[in-house]
């Protein structure tokens, strides 16, 4: 098998290892990196967690994980190949001992090296564990070289601006800024990724981009799956914080920042942070106008019926997590000016469906009959699971008499036949080569805890009317409503 050989020996270690992010991302991440000869010539993969695992064991359940969900198939040759990377190494995060243990083990490995390899420190885990392991990695100097070592961390990043501050701080009490991957999975997909190509690698689009010919921005993020086994989680976070303060605000931001003067990871960054500053925020008094919560009760999808989220395992009989969430956001600056930007999430809706949607001012003025009503120009960028660019356009109907009708015109990702990466490969491929564009930087995460920090304390302090819309459905009566003040529709 070829691997990259300009990469450093690393030894890679996942905390969280037996989780859910683990089996169906990360190590599929790997093989996929792995078999496109991606991965450093030299790499281990340490897989942590509580539980007594043999090596056998843990490859064999990553064996079957990576037939459900690797992208590419999983061959004999090529696994065995890439299951002698993976050792199991059971450790407690609370535990000094067990990180004494760990270093001996990275001492044993980098050894088999012949140098101190690279570590990559994946926190494939909640936040609440973030700051315990940070603490154990200083205290046993796991991570003592700041030219080879890193650490990702997922998100959310904390759980408001407040923890997020201080994280930040006690992360750099280990680890330098340029140490630091924070990772937002939305950031590596292709077609999120695309949007920076479309908007400024093109002529036509960008002089229209702007409050003078946009009349509005929708982005929706909407998911056909509830909480699965993940109830404990989610409990605790919610659609604002798994989604809202994350995903959803880095595609805004996307879509709305200025041109960077370059592809330099902090001119980038920096252009993403200016957006976020100019979010206006939301007042406390008026969380209700701007932002609607909802949570699903039982329903159908697909023809079957579903739970609602409170009989969920792991939920609470009479929790109050919003499994739904959308808001109207404004952005204070010379572009943006009145341009209302709505979003909206949701768990168990009725289909998976991310798109972003940018809605175009109608014509002044008509030249055509009144029978011949215009559309105003729209343009989608569905992000998944369709992939594609869709402008829809006015054009003549073949036939003797002027009239109109809308059309669309498309660039479809899988036309290309391109084999299109993960996110989590391009953003682990970005990881090990030391690529931080895509990860987020601490005064971006502060700033978007900032944008939604009204949220969430008004519905922590008020207990919500759930369950609220069924499972299946487009979410609560009240996300319409907040688009339809205003003329406008989802679209
Ligand atoms: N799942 C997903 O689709 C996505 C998840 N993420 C993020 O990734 C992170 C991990 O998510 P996910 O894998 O779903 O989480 P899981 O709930 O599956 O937990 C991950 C691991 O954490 C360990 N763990 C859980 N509770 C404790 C505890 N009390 N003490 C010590 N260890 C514990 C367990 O390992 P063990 O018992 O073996 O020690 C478990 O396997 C989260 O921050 C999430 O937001 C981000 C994007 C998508
Ligand atoms: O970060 C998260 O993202 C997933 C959705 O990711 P996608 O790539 O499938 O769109 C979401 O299900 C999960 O709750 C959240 O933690």
């Amino acid at each position: 098998m070829m691997n990259n050989n300009t990469l450093n020996a690393t030894n890679i270690l996942i905390f969280g290892a037996t989780g859910d992010l683990a089996k169906r991302k990360l190590f599929p991440a790997f093989y996929n990196l792995f078999i496109d000869g991606r991965m450093p010539d030299n790499f281990n993969i340490i897989a942590l967690g509580r539980s007594d695992h043999n090596d056998e064991y843990f490859r064999n359940y990553i064996k079957v994980n990576l037939e459900a969900f690797s992208r590419k198939n999983v061959t004999a040759e090529e696994w065995d190949s890439f299951q002698s990377h993976i050792t199991y190494f059971q450790h407690q995060l609370d535990d000094e001992s067990s990180y004494i243990n760990l270093n001996q083990k990275l001492e044993e490995l980098d050894s088999q090296f012949g140098m101190r390899g690279n570590r990559l420190f994946y926190l494939s885990i909640g936040p609440n564990f973030v700051a315990t392991i940070s603490n154990h990695i200083k205290k046993t100097s796991l991570a003592s070289q700041a030219d080879k070592d890193r650490i990702i961390i997922e998100k959310p990043f904390g759980y408001n601006k407040q923890s997020a501050i201080e994280l930040n701080q006690l992360l750099s009490e280990t680890f330098e800024e340029k140490q630091i991957y924070r990772i937002d999975h939305y950031l590596g997909k292709e077609t999120v990724q695309n949007i920076l190509a479309f908007r400024f690698g093109n002529s036509i689009f960008e002089p229209l981009w702007n409050h003078r010919h946009i009349e509005s921005v929708q982005i929706t993020v909407a998911e056909e799956v509830g909480v699965e086994t993940r109830g404990g989680f989610y409990e605790q976070t919610g659609a604002l914080r798994d989604m809202v303060q994350n995903h959803l605000l880095q595609v805004l931001c996307m879509v709305a920042m200025e041109a960077p003067l370059s592809l330099e990871s902090d001119e980038i960054r920096d252009r993403k942070v200016d957006v976020l500053k100019s979010i206006r925020r939301i007042p406390a008094d008026k969380v209700d106008y701007y932002a609607v919560r909802g949570q699903y009760g039982e329903g159908e999808i697909n023809g079957k019926k579903a739970r609602a989220y409170r009989e969920e395992e792991g939920i609470a009989p009479d929790s109050n997590t919003e499994t739904f969430v959308a808001v109207k956001f404004y952005i204070d600056n010379e572009r943006w000016q009145n341009v209302p930007f709505y979003v909206r999430t949701g768990k168990k809706m009725k289909e998976k469906q991310s798109y972003i949607t940018i809605q175009f001012k109608p014509l002044p003025h008509s030249t055509f009959s009144d029978t011949n009503p215009l559309s105003a120009n729209r343009l989608i960028i569905n992000i998944q699971p369709l992939m594609d660019i869709r402008l829809q356009f006015m054009t003549k109907k073949q036939g003797l008499s002027m009239a109109l009708r809308p059309v669309e015109m498309i660039f479809d990702y899988f036309a290309c036949k391109e084999d299109t990466p993960e996110a989590y490969e391009t953003l682990l491929q970005d990881a090990l080569e030391g690529d931080l564009t895509l990860f987020m930087r601490s005064d971006q995460v502060e700033e978007a805890w900032d944008v939604v920090t009204t949220i969430q304390e008004d519905w922590a302090n008020k207990k919500a009317p759930f369950p609220n819309y069924d499972a299946g459905s487009w979410g609560p009566k009240e996300s319409f409503d907040l688009v339809e003040r205003q003329g406008h529709t989802w679209a």
